[in-house]
């Protein structure tokens, strides 16, 4: 039951309470925790196997965690995934796609998945379509096994969107994104945070964190090591790749190693 303390302080955006995944008997995930506020668009960085798309996966309900929780504005994943996963828009890793259909009739068959009228399905698919460049002369009619890297991420994006959501988690969506494309899709996602939505999009490019965050957790051996706004994360460093290398630990190339390359 909702009340008058929950109007004033609504639960967080996002809410993950020390989520934990062994693979193996091995922890990729151990103890991860994190709050992402409304209207805030938070970084995941973290090393190669740190444990991120696992942590994703399992915030989003694609994977089962062998403990913890995940919230999406207050609604529990896993005792009531239809409510939660209504509020979400996911872009997984590796996502898998019908491919034998075009971008429109993809975007047709999602939005009646999610529920969606016939009208307002089309009139937001053509909108996500043109503004994605998804509608052009190399798109239009393409099969989806026919796309590039670049417009399968897009288009994985536009299925995300489509149904309106209030809470993003995009795992590497500037990944394989051309400039331009990569340019809309960052003043896309500064609306919708206007908007008072909320973001976590992971990825390994640093500056772009940087740039498009106002949050960042820093994720390595499956467990969050930093984790708050951009400045206290970073705190003295002069750059966030500064702060990621001190954390998670520089890797050098030793003098004799690879010493075949290049003779
Ligand atoms: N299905 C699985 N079965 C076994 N091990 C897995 C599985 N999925 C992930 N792992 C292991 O869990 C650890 C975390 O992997 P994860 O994919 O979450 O890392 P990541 O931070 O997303 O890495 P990257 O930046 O390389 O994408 C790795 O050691 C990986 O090998």
């Amino acid at each position: 039951m909702s009340t008058a303390d929950d109007a004033a302080n609504p639960p967080p955006a996002l809410e993950l309470d020390r989520l934990g995944k062994t693979f193996r008997d091995t922890p990729a995930v151990d103890g991860v925790s994190l709050s992402v506020p409304r209207g805030s668009l938070t970084g995941l960085v973290g090393p190669n196997g740190a444990g991120k798309t696992t942590s994703l996966s399992m915030a989003v309900g694609l994977l089962r965690p062998d403990s913890g929780t995940a919230r999406v504005q207050g609604v529990d994943l896993w005792t009531d995934p239809i409510g939660a996963k209504r509020l979400l828009g996911v872009l997984p890793d590796g996502l898998s796609l019908p491919e034998r259909l075009t971008g429109g009739e993809l975007l047709d068959h999602w939005g009646r998945l999610r529920g969606l009228g016939r009208e307002v399905t089309r009139e937001r698919a053509a909108e996500l379509l043109r503004v994605l460049e998804l509608d052009g002369p190399d798109a239009d009619g393409v099969l989806v096994a026919e796309y590039s890297t670049g417009m399968r991420k897009k288009i994985g994006l536009a299925t995300a969107l489509l149904h309106a959501p209030s809470v993003l988690v995009l795992d590497e969506p500037y990944e394989a994104v051309d400039p331009v494309s990569a340019r809309v899709l960052t003043t896309l996602l500064r609306r919708f945070t206007d908007g008072g939505g909320a973001v976590v999009v992971s990825s390994h490019v640093m500056a772009l964190v940087e740039q498009l965050a106002d949050r960042v957790a820093i994720i390595s051996g499956g467990r969050v090591l930093a984790d708050g706004t951009l400045d206290e994360v970073r705190g003295d460093d002069p750059a966030l790749e500064d702060t990621f290398v001190r954390l998670v630990g520089a890797r050098e190339i030793g003098e004799g190693e690879l010493s075949w390359l290049g003779n």
